[in-house]
């Protein structure tokens, strides 16, 4: 039996690596460590958390002494650390919070770990799940590799970066052993709807703007977040000891046209007809210090793992739809709560 502690596991990716190990992997005990801050929701869960190989435990990993109680009582073999403060923009009002959860709580696991592994290192593993913003801004060539250097803008990023070097630092000093994955922007079912993608499906659905920021020329690279579980999933068991690997959607849009694109299919599933979600496109202020273009170059998990995206844009970002129009109560839910009052006063102050 293998002990895998799951950190933030009742966030966006987080659940969708949980509901990951705990199908393939019966014979591990999954520990879904998370706070339940605003962003997480056992309701993602719902479908598996009867099953015996998974237990949740509410805990916030910024409460040290709480983190190694928990190591010293479950002796996991295994972390895999997703809980993180993830939204760029709440990062520009409140950097603080990003330093406390992203880094103090990333130190607080990779103490608790070499703590309790007490150097026997054989069969152990620290993941730590990171972003591809941690390299900063490409312009319009070129592609973000393994070995690109580190030159974070957002508060946000600046705390990933940082939380990033913990991890090698624990790693080259202490011998942890560790593997780091850099993904691109995911999208999928369960995506909190303060994110550009489940923000429009939830506007369109409630007849409001859909707000693009600046010029809306900004590019992302889009990956389907059953795909990065499945990425996590190979790295965790196959990654190199020390390595990152930089998992990306090989799929680049420009936030206009991916919005565009958006409002087609919401139309089409709407039965509505062409170009009335369209009409909702609002150009806003811009995110101050928004990133250009962000492109990964995703070869070194294809070469050494076999790692590929299994579906394209549309068909996930149809999937997607197809998941939030049947589930309405569930963004219903997660969007009564205090966040709409933070999209009011953004940047205000
Ligand atoms: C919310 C919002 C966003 N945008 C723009 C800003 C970005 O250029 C793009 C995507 O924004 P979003 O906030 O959804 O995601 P990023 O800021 O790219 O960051 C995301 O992907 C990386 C990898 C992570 O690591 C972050 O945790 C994750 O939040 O749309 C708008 O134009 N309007 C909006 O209302």
């Amino acid at each position: 039996m293998k002990t895998i502690l799951i950190t933030g596991g009742a966030g966006f990716i987080g659940s969708h690596v949980v509901r990951e190990f705990v199908l393939k992997y019966p014979a591990y005990k999954i520990i879904n460590l998370d706070a339940l801050t605003y962003a997480g929701n056992l309701e993602n869960l719902k479908d598996i958390e009867d099953l015996p190989n998974y237990h949740f435990i509410k805990a916030d990993i910024v409460d040290a002494k709480q983190v190694l109680e928990i190591f010293e009582k479950h002796q996991p073999e295994g972390v895999i650390h997703l809980a993180a403060e993830s939204h760029v923009d709440r990062s520009i009002t409140n950097p603080l919070e990003f330093v406390m959860t992203n880094v103090i709580g990333t130190v607080n696991l990779l103490n608790a770990a070499k703590h309790s592994w007490k150097g026997k290192y054989e069969g152990k593993r620290f993941h730590h799940v990171s972003t591809d913003e941690v390299f900063g801004a490409l312009g319009d060539e070129g592609f973000f590799t393994e070995t690109t250097k580190y030159d974070p803008h957002s508060p946000y990023s600046a705390s990933k970066a940082s939380s990033d070097h913990f991890v090698r630092a624990y790693h080259d000093t202490y011998g942890l052993p560790i593997v780091l994955t850099n993904c691109s922007n995911n999208y999928g079912p369960n995506h909190f709807p303060e994110k550009l993608i489940p923000l429009c499906i939830h506007n369109i659905l409630n007849n409001k703007p859909l707000p693009i920021y600046g010029d809306g020329k900004y590019t992302r690279d889009w990956l389907f977040v059953i795909d990065h579980a499945k990425a996590i999933d190979l790295v965790f068991h196959e990654g190199k000891n020390g390595d990152s690997y930089n998992v990306g959607g090989f799929n680049e849009w420009k936030n206009i046209d991916l919005v565009k694109e958006l409002c087609k299919q919401m139309d089409e599933k709407l039965g509505r007809p062409l170009g009335t979600s369209e009409q909702l496109i609002t150009f806003v202020k811009d995110r101050p210090g928004h990133d250009l273009r962000y492109a990964i170059d995703a070869t070194k998990m294809n070469k050494e793992l076999g790692w590929k995206p299994s579906v394209t844009f549309e068909e996930g970002l149809s999937i997607t739809i197809d998941w939030f129009l049947a589930n309405q109560k569930w963004l219903d839910n997660v969007t009564s709560g205090d966040y709409q009052n933070y999209y009011n006063n953004q940047y205000s102050h």
